[in-house]
């Protein structure tokens, strides 16, 4: 289904664990921080709106969604974190550097979840257009920091 077909912050609380002993890390990119600080913010306030303590949410800035994955490794081996949420905007520019940024980012928090016991949340837009990282980040397709934040929950508590 697209996104166009499904709002990223529609969730419905009752189905979501409370998040009241879990704690979880945002590594944030500062690429295009008008939409990374608004996926941000989705997310800790839809993470605070379930339960979570905004003590046990910690937040790191990385350059660039390259350095998303450096960045998720350094909080999971360093904090006590039951899940984090990776936020990145990458906007596809004149060259073919928006595919190598796009693959080798997904591809390295793909394998940080299969390195480690931590879930690592791909909340990375890649987009054509500075107007479709707008719809997604709190814009008519809701905001996908949102729907990152439920993800990071129900991660936490797998298996449990
Ligand atoms: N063009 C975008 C980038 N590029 C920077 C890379 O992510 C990386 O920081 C650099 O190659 C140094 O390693 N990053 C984004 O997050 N979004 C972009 O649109
Ligand atoms: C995703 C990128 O790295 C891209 O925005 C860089 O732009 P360009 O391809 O025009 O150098």
């Amino acid at each position: 289904m697209a996104t166009e077909n499904k709002n990223l912050s529609t969730y419905d609380k009752t189905k979501i664990p409370n998040a009241k002993d879990l704690r979880f890390g945002i590594v944030v990119s500062e690429w295009n921080t008008e939409i990374t600080s608004a996926l941000a913010k989705g997310a800790f306030d839809a993470l605070i709106d379930c339960g979570a303590k905004a003590e046990n949410i910690l937040k790191w800035d990385v350059p660039g969604s390259f350095e998303l994955t450096f960045g998720s490794k350094k909080m999971i081996t360093t904090q006590k974190v039951d899940a984090v949420i990776a936020i990145g905007s990458v906007i596809r520019g004149e060259t073919s550097h928006f595919d190598f940024v796009c693959s080798a980012t997904a591809q390295g928090i793909k394998d940080l979840n299969v390195a480690y016991d931590v879930p690592v949340i791909f909340c990375v837009l890649t987009d054509d257009t500075m107007q479709q990282a707008k719809d997604r980040s709190g814009g008519k397709h809701g905001n996908k920091g949102t729907e990152a934040a439920i993800v990071a929950i129900q991660m936490a508590v797998l298996g449990k």
